[in-house]
């Protein structure tokens, strides 16, 4: 079978382009497990994976006026890419630019796949571009935003840092039979996922 893999992979010809969004550019380790999901998912669908490092910050507007060679190759890199992906981060560097890159996607009708931080930024987006709420944000960034759309965990306490990640495997069941999330799972009543995290979507 990985012999199979392995010839089918050498062979492919037609590319997919993804623009991996993030802050650790530099350090394309962090990111192993994603580019080994991409690697894999490319091979099912008979295409060679090309992956462009966007450093988020160099998205950002400031970026125009301060590195205008870096932000010009940056939003070079993001449209010319076949899907976004935005992957897990801590701490609001670069957030900004991540945001532009998922309103990029959203608008142009990109395929954008938000991991962990990449989905909590898919939703600040939504809330401040399509739903109006300029100040939408996550309390990690801004914790006195009148719009929290990603909050610190309830079960979490915010006076006890050390032990309030939700870490490793969790079982999520879904109440609504058949909604989308569910069919993405062919329709289980429940998965385990893995997390590492500290907010959520309330
Ligand atoms: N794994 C992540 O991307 C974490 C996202 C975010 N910083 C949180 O703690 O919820």
């Amino acid at each position: 079978m990985w012999t199979k893999r392995a010839t089918k992979l050498d062979k492919l010809k037609t590319s997919v382009k993804i623009a991996m969004v993030g802050k650790y550019t530099g350090l394309s380790d962090s990111y192993l497990s994603v580019i080994k999901a991409l690697l894999h998912a490319s091979v099912a669908m008979e295409r060679k994976l090309v992956v462009e490092w966007v450093p988020s910050c160099d998205l950002e507007d400031s970026s125009a006026k301060e590195t205008p060679e870096a932000h010009k190759k940056a939003w070079k890199l993001l449209k010319g890419a076949d899907g976004v992906l935005v992957p897990g981060g801590f701490g609001d560097r670069g957030v900004q630019g991540k945001i532009l890159a998922a309103k990029y996607a959203r608008e142009n009708n990109v395929p954008y796949l938000g991991i962990c931080l990449g989905m909590q930024i898919a939703v600040i987006e939504f809330a401040r571009s399509v739903m109006k709420l300029r100040g939408a944000n996550s309390t990690e960034f801004d914790p006195a935003t009148t719009s929290p759309c990603v909050i610190f965990m309830p079960e979490g306490s915010k006076t006890q840092m050390g032990a309030t990640m939700r870490l490793g495997s969790r079982r999520t069941y879904f109440h609504v039979s058949g909604c989308k999330s569910a069919k993405l799972y062919a329709n289980a009543s429940s998965v385990d996922e893995r997390h590492r995290h500290r907010y959520e979507v309330p």
